[in-house]
């Protein structure tokens, strides 16, 4: 299912913002605090309606689309993804599949199948009985990713799936992401990772997309310093080949 964003704006934050995914297609979004990555998702996954433009799924109006409709396209994970009651980790997961049930219809083998299976792909398959609010952030973050698997979605939105997680969980969960064959927009900090794992990346500034294509071609010293004002050196992973920036530390005043 392709995803396309038609110069989203939203009053005083973001203004046009244009960038698409491709069926298929894993794509990032970078920029610097504050720069409208976040606004931006909001549009995407009905949090936040834009003041101009509009999201495509599919060429259709995503507006258009009944939310429970959109609910079993569309899965996220967001940065206000919160779980105020004391439910265990595998009914949370379990919500995921809400949006493919009428109001009275019990839980089936099926969904507790994938419940059972996406808390294994994300490595949290040993706490499915714990209470949610006790976890760890790390944990709690790979819990969601897990929750949207379950929704069964052509398209996942994240922003910074990778947060809270342990260097071994950020690289599993980004080849997981990968592996799934969805659409898939997401906001990663690292740009490393973002070099390594999506075919196409967005640099946004100022609530603007100043900057998109193959990680090689965008993810330069030169931008790095524009948009970030840091000084990198691009270098070839010795394994991947993927390139790969080396930030230059400010000097530590003694
Ligand atoms: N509801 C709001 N009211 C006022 N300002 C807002 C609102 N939401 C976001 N902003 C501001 O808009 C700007 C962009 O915020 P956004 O969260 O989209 O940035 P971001 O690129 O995701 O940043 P970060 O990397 O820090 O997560 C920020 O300056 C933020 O303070």
């Amino acid at each position: 299912m392709d995803l396309e964003l038609d110069s989203i704006s939203v009053d005083g934050i973001v203004d046009g913002i244009s960038l698409s995914a491709g069926t298929g297609e894993v794509v990032g979004v970078v920029g610097p605090n504050g720069s409208g990555k976040s606004t931006t998702l909001r549009c995407v996954y009905r949090a936040l309606k834009p003041s101009g433009g509009a999201v495509l799924l599919d060429g259709r109006d995503l507006l258009s689309l009944p939310l429970k409709e959109s609910a079993r396209r569309l899965a996220a994970l967001t940065q206000d993804s919160h779980v105020e009651f004391d439910f265990t980790v595998a009914e949370v997961v379990a919500m995921g599949r809400l949006p493919h049930k009428g109001a009275f219809d019990r839980d089936t083998e099926r969904d507790h199948d994938l419940v059972t299976d996406a808390l294994r792909r994300v490595d949290a398959g040993h706490l499915a009985e714990r209470s949610f609010l006790t976890l760890s952030g790390g944990e709690r973050q790979r819990v969601l990713i897990a929750r949207a698997l379950v929704q069964e979605p052509d398209v996942l939105v994240l922003d910074e799936p990778t947060n809270h997680l342990d260097i071994r969980h950020q690289l599993d969960v980004l080849a997981l992401v990968r592996g799934l064959g969805l659409t898939v927009l997401m906001v990663l900090h690292d740009l490393n990772l973002a070099a390594a794992y999506c075919d196409r990346v967005h640099v946004l500034d100022g609530g603007r997309v100043v900057a998109g294509g193959k990680p090689a071609d965008v993810l330069t010293p030169d931008l790095v310093q524009a948009v970030f004002g840091v000084r990198a050196h691009l270098v070839q992973h010795p394994v991947s080949g993927v390139p790969q920036l080396l930030f230059e530390h400010p000097e530590v005043s003694p």
